[in-house]
């Protein structure tokens, strides 16, 4: 495939895939990757040497990837021109090389151009984002057992609230829906000013089947105890609660979960270990502070999209912030590693900012193409980062006795480390 701007590296081998969904991955994998806006001129070159370090050292220099730059948001507008947020040829990329990473990009508030991280998934429907939280021993909280917090979240990734199908107040397009909900379908029980904008929120049941799905997949696989549907079902009736009904529904007609006590609750044996999975649900409200005061109860997590979104955030904040939080999101056949924090733009170019999110992703990335020795490395690099205590302004400012270092010092101390 000939690009305009991307310059496909010579030295690289495309991955693919089976029709099992299954990877080939060459020794030598061309990796597509966004640089990011904000922080991601920090972040994403100590991320590639991390990675090319682990993979290094994993294999005896017989594997190396093959970074391949792609663009969007503020670095698109000034390779292919002022209003080019997310050409075309970063998406084929994404599509076509099959495994990427990204930085963040920054979408601005109330105005202006509309998500590129959202477009990016929506386009290339990566319906799963899925983002786990654990514990680095070490790693300073703000709550009394972070260990106890062990969890993954499946945030489905293209419905909903977060999908941004909004109208403005006062333009003729909410004035439409307003008076199509007042005159055709009886909305007149509200105070309903004409001054008021408009969001649309759909949930479908096959995204929250094909979501929810994944989520106790995962469970099976990885040998997890329980599937907590989150949802807002008891004012938001027929989204966030159908996504509770049709969830539960998965879980009995796909998996063979039985009601538990007349239900909702349910459960079911995994086929791998005969362990008893239970598939549960929580009112989104009260699962915010049950993650607090109980989390050992709660390991993989099914939600909607605009919950998982607070819900990431709120979670990772409990095992040391969104410095160290990665995640990935995911089609049946693409995956696009990123991390949860966003642009962070007050620290941009000051090589100041905790890597360990991307890095973190990029380690997931790593398991995903099959590469577990370097993942591993990583894992150890970053451990032994924590635990000699050399960290970025984030941990150290809650840390006693920590010794500060720089965003790309804290890549050196993640390497050194995987040497221990
Ligand atoms: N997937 C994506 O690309 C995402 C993009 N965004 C976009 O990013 C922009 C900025 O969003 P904002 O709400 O400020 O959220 P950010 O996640 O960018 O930053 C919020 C705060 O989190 C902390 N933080 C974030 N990243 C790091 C890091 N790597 N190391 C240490 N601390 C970190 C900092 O806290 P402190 O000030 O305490 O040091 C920072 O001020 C927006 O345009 C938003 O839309 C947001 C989320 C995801
Ligand atoms: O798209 C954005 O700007 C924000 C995305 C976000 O907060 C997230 O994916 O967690
Ligand atoms: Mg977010």
């Amino acid at each position: 495939m000939a690009f305009e701007k991307i310059v496909v590296p010579a030295e690289g081998e495309k991955i693919t895939v089976n029709p099992d969904h299954s990877l080939n991955v060459p020794s030598n994998p061309i990796i597509p990757y966004i640089e990011g806006d904000g922080i991601g001129v920090d972040i994403t070159p100590v991320m590639k040497r991390v990675v090319d370090a682990a993979v290094e050292k994993a294999s005896g220099g017989e594997r190396k990837i093959a970074w391949m730059e792609i663009y969007a948001g503020e670095k698109a507008t000034k390779v292919y021109g002022p209003d080019v947020w997310l050409p075309e040829e970063t998406l084929e990329a994404v599509r076509d090389y099959v495994v990427s990473i990204k930085g963040p990009l920054t979408t601005p508030v109330g105005g202006g151009i509309r998500s590129l991280n959202v477009a990016l998934r929506q386009n290339l429907d990566l319906y799963v984002c899925q983002r786990p939280v654990r514990y680095f021993n070490g790693t300073p909280s703000p709550v009394k057992h972070p260990e106890l917090v062990d969890m993954v979240i499946f945030r489905e990734n293209s419905e909903d609230i977060y999908a941004g199908i909004e109208w403005k107040a006062g333009t003729p397009e909410a004035k439409k829906v307003i008076d199509f909900l007042q005159n055709d379908m009886g909305v007149d029980k509200i105070r309903f000013p004409e001054t008021s904008g408009i969001g649309i929120k759909p949930v479908s049941e096959e995204g929250t089947k094909r979501l929810v799905r994944k989520a106790i997949l995962y469970a099976i696989d990885q040998d997890r105890d329980s599937v907590t549907l989150v949802h807002k079902g008891n004012i938001m009736k027929f989204t966030e609660g159908a996504f509770k009904e049709w969830g539960y529904e998965l879980a009995r007609e796909e998996f063979g979960a039985k009601e538990i006590d007349g239900g909702p609750w349910c459960s079911f044996k995994n086929p791998n270990t005969g362990k008893e999975i239970v598939v549960k649900d929580v009112i989104a409200d009260a699962f915010l502070q049950q993650i607090l005061l109980r989390p050992a109860e709660y390991s993989v997590i099914a939600t909607l999209n605009l919950n998982g979104d607070y819900i990431s955030d709120a979670l990772a904040a409990q095992v040391g912030g969104i410095g160290i939080a990665p995640g990935a999101n995911l089609s049946d056949t693409v995956a696009m590693f990123e991390a949860t924090h966003g642009t962070a733009p007050k620290y941009a170019g000051q090589d100041k900012v905790n890597p360990g999110s991307l890095i973190l992703s990029a380690e997931m990335m790593l398991r995903h193409m099959g590469w577990n020795d370097a993942a591993d490395l990583i894992i150890k690099g970053m451990e032994g980062a924590i635990q000699a205590k050399t960290v970025t302004y984030d941990l150290a400012r809650l840390m006693e006795g920590a010794r500060e270092v720089s965003c790309s010092g804290f890549g050196e101390e993640v390497i050194r480390h995987m040497d221990d």
